[in-house]
């Protein structure tokens, strides 16, 4: 269903839509905005809220999967499916991408994915997981990542694959810490860390699986910019609106060339990579670990 919605001298488009596994996109209002001006309608299965300005073309991509935006099968298809209606959405020039509940970004993928399945789900789920990735990190838009709190492995990830990364100031970690649930990151996931961080660095941080303050990861470079938690998404307005001046096509084909390499090389080896996911998670050791580790999370209440 879609419809037009005009409002505050501005166009809105809203629609909702089905996607596969009952979660929905929908086009509105986002309550915190400065772009937001439309009207608000919400239901409480919708794990992806979207809301798009139609004059600046900026949409905002809020992550709604309480209690923290673990990437289950549901978003990651609702993420994908909305990238991709965007991506082709010719007046979309810019995506924010952010939670709607303030204080955790996404706690990355959701562990109970990996635990306990047959090696023929957690297989199909990391396609997922790929699928999702080649989507936003492959995409024409500018992509700002409005990281408004917690943003471990893969939060980290969604980060990563952003063009800009805006970290809310405070106690809230972002880093790719898969070695503590006894996983290797891939070599796609590892290779945007090297290019936001370099070498060194990367190696460090990966082989401890390190979680950084979001003063320390601004220092690293893993985000560009820090922000009391009330002003990421009005930042990132601006910040992408000044990306916007650049003119969309130099710019997503300098993107395109800096990027293609690693796109295509996950194409290539997309079945591998695959294989080693089903494979690893699914050994008994690494069972054992995402055991404890999910033993770890609920003792801490
Ligand atoms: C070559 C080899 C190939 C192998 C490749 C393998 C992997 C490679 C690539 C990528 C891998 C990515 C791995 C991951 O993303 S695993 C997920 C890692 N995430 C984390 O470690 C974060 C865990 N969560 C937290 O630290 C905190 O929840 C957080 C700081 C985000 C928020 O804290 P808060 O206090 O607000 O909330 P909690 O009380 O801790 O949590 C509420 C509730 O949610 C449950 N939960 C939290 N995180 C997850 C999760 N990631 N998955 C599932 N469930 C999660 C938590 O247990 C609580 O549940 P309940 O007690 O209320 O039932």
């Amino acid at each position: 269903m879609a419809t037009f919605i005009a409002s505050g001298g501005r166009v809105w488009r809203k629609f909702v839509k089905t996607f596969p596994l009952g979660s929905n996109l929908s086009l509105k209002r986002s309550p915190t905005s400065a772009l937001a001006n439309g009207r608000l309608s919400s239901t409480s299965s919708e794990n992806v809220l979207v809301s798009k300005d139609e004059k600046s073309g900026i949409a905002t991509v809020r992550m709604n999967n309480p209690p923290v935006n673990s990437l289950n099968t549901a978003l990651l298809l609702s993420l994908r499916s909305c990238f991709e209606e965007l991506e082709k959405d010719k007046s979309c020039r810019a995506l924010i991408l952010t939670s709607n509940k303030p204080k955790v970004f996404c706690a990355g993928l959701d562990i109970l994915e990996l635990y306990q399945k047959s090696p023929d789900y957690v297989g199909q789920f990391w396609e997922k997981v790929q699928d999702m990735w080649l989507s936003l990190y492959g995409s024409r838009l500018v992509t700002m990542a409005a990281i408004n709190g917690h943003s471990p492995a893969g939060g980290c990830l969604l980060s990563l694959a952003c063009d800009y990364r805006i970290m809310a100031e405070g106690n809230f970690v972002i880093g790719l810490n898969e070695t503590q649930l006894d996983l290797v990151a891939p070599f796609w996931l590892r290779q945007m860390m090297v290019d936001a961080i370099g070498y060194r660095q990367a190696e460090m941080a990966l082989m401890v699986g390190a979680l950084y303050p979001s003063n320390k990861a601004l220092q690293l470079g893993l985000v560009d910019k820090l922000v009391p938690i009330e002003d990421v998404q009005t930042v990132a307005e601006e910040e992408v609106k000044n990306w916007l001046k650049i003119p969309d096509q130099a710019r997503a084909i300098t993107k395109m060339a800096s990027r293609k390499p690693l796109l295509d090389e996950l194409r290539k080896r997309k079945q591998e990579d695959i294989q080693t996911f089903r494979d690893e998670t699914t050994r008994e050791s690494v069972q054992l670990s995402i055991q404890q580790y999910l033993d770890k999370l609920k003792a801490k209440k």
